[in-house]
C-alpha cells in the first residue's frame, strides 16, 4: 500500500504516482517488519537480506550487489572530538553512491510495472546510478542535467552508461520540474527519490546502521541533506525495525546542508514545518546544490520527531572536513558527503553534540565522483627527472 504522508490517502502499489491525487503532497509504501530478526543471519552482506522488508518481488530484483557497505571505526577523529565515531561509507555502492540502494529496488519496480523507459533529473549520482541500473535492465533512460554543474565522474558514468544525457540550462530544482512534467504525462518511470519506491531501498542503510552496532541505534545519525530523500529514508528504516522490536531507542537525526542551499535548515532554525525554498542553491559540493527539496516534509518530520538538529556549513568547512577525514581516517568522499563530517566538528565546537555520543556519520559518495575538485584542493606533484640521485635529493632533505 502507498499512502500520502500528509492527508494518509491509500493508493495501491500497483499505480504509478508521484503525488497525492487528493492534498499533492508526498507518497510512502507501507511496510510492516514481521519476521524475527535472525532471519538475516548467515545471508549475503547486501541490501536484499533484508528481502522480507522490501516491497518488490526480490526473485525478480535488478541488481549490482548493492548495499553491505563498509562501517568504520574512526578511533582518531572520534579522539580528537571527544566523541564515539562510526562512518558509513556509501561511497563502496557499485556507482559509487548511496543512490543504488535505491535504484535497485526502483528499477525492480519498474521492471514489474513493465515501463520500458526510465528517467530523472540529477545533480549527477542519480544520473549515474539510474544509468547504470537501466543498462542492467536493458530500459531506455533519460537524464536532465543542470548544464556546468555536474562533477565529472558523474557526467562520465552517465554518458558511458548509454543513458540520453540533456545539459539543461538551468537549475537541478528546475530540470527536476521538467523531467516530473514528463513522467506526469507518462512518457517516462520517475526515478528521482519522490518516487517512493527509490526510498525503500535506501532505507536499508538505517537497516545496516543498526545491524552494523549489534541491533542497537546510534545516539545520532549525521548526514547531508540535499533533495532530502535520503535522511527521510533512513529514518523510516529505522523506525521499522524500531516497532518491530529490534532495537529499544532511536537515532537523533541530524541533518546537513551547505550555506549557500539550505532551507531545512532554515525551516529548522525557524521551528517550522513550512520551507521557503532557496532561489538560487550554490555551494562547490554540487550533488547538494538544491533549493527545493522534494522530500522537505518527511526530512522535517524525521528532525523533529526524532528530536534531532539540522545545520549548515560554508564550502571552506566542507573541503576541510573531506581532506580531514581522508587524511586522518584513509576515506575519500566527495564533497557533499564531508558536508556530514563538517556539521559534526561544527555541532560538537557549538555544544550541541555531547561529549561520548555514539555518533554515526554516512558519507554519501566516493572521492572520485569529483576529481577536479580534489585536485584543486591539493599541492601538484613534484616533477622530476628518473635519476635516483635528483630523486634522493628533494626526498631526504625534506
Ligand atoms: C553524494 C550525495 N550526498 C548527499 C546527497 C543528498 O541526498 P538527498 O537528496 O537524499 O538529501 C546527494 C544527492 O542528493 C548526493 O549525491
Ligand atoms: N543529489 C541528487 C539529487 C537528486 O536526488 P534524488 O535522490 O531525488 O534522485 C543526485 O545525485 O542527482
Amino acid at each position: 500500500m502507498i499512502r500520502c504522508v500528509s492527508c494518509g490517502e491509500e493508493y495501491e502499489d500497483e499505480e504509478v504516482i508521484y503525488n497525492c491525487k487528493k492534498c499533492g503532497s508526498v507518497l510512502e509504501v507501507e511496510v510492516e517488519v514481521d519476521v524475527p530478526k535472525t532471519t538475516f543471519d548467515g545471508r549475503r552482506d547486501n541490501l536484499w537480506k533484508y528481502k522480507e522488508c522490501l516491497p518488490v518481488d526480490a526473485s525478480k530484483r535488478v541488481s549490482l550487489d548493492e548495499g553491505g557497505t563498509p562501517f568504520c571505526k574512526c578511533d582518531k577523529l572520534a579522539k580528537e572530538l571527544g566523541i564515539d565515531l562510526y562512518v558509513k561509507v556509501e561511497g563502496s555502492n557499485p556507482t559509487g553512491s548511496f543512490k543504488d540502494r535505491g535504484m535497485t529496488i526502483g528499477m525492480t519496480k519498474a521492471m514489474m510495472l513493465g515501463v520500458d523507459t526510465v528517467g530523472c533529473a540529477s545533480t549527477g549520482n542519480t544520473s549515474a546510478s539510474l544509468a547504470a541500473y537501466a543498462a542492467r535492465a536493458g530500459l531506455r533512460c533519460a537524464v536532465f542535467l543542470p548544464a556546468g554543474k555536474v562533477a565529472l565522474g558523474k557526467l562520465a558514468q552517465a554518458m558511458f552508461h548509454g543513458a540520453e544525457v540533456f545539459s539543461i540550462n538551468g537549475n537541478f530544482d528546475e530540470a527536476l520540474e521538467a523531467m516530473t512534467q514528463l513522467a506526469r504525462e507518462k512518457h517516462l518511470y520517475l526515478l528521482n527519490s519522490i518516487n517512493p519506491f527509490r526510498l525503500e531501498g535506501q532505507k536499508t542503510i538505517g537497516y545496516e546502521i543498526v545491524h552494523d552496532l549489534g541491533w542497537e541505534a546510534p545516539d545520532r545519525i549525521i548526514l547531508p541533506v540535499g533533495n532530502a530523500g535520503n535522511i527521510s529514508a533512513i529514518w523510516k528504516g529505522v523506525s521499522e525495525f524500531h516497532r518491530a522490536g529490534f532495537i529499544d531507542d532511536l537515532p537523533m537525526m541530524t541533518g546537513i546542508q551547505a550555506e549557500g542551499a539550505c532551507p531545512i535548515a532554515n525551516a529548522f532554525r525557524d521551528k517550522t514545518m513550512d520551507m521557503a525554498p532557496v532561489e538560487n542553491p550554490e555551494t562547490i559540493a554540487t550533488a547538494i546544490r538544491i533549493g527545493a527539496p522534494v522530500s522537505y516534509i518527511k526530512a522535517l518530520r524525521a528532525i523533529y520527531d526524532s528530536n534531532g538538529l539540522a545545520e549548515t556549513v560554508s564550502d571552506e568547512e566542507i573541503l576541510d572536513a573531506q581532506k580531514l577525514l581522508a587524511r586522518t581516517e584513509g576515506i575519500g568522499v566527495e564533497p557533499a558527503s564531508a558536508a556530514s563530517i563538517a556539521g559534526l566538528k561544527k555541532l560538537v565546537e557549538q555544544g550541541d553534540i555531547d561529549k561520548g555520543e555514539r555518533v554515526v556519520c554516512v558519507v554519501t559518495g566516493h572521492l572520485l565522483k569529483d576529481p577536479n575538485t580534489a585536485i584543486d584542493a591539493c599541492v601538484d606533484p613534484v616533477q622530476v627527472d628518473a635519476d635516483i640521485d635528483k630523486i634522493k635529493e628533494i626526498l631526504l632533505n625534506k
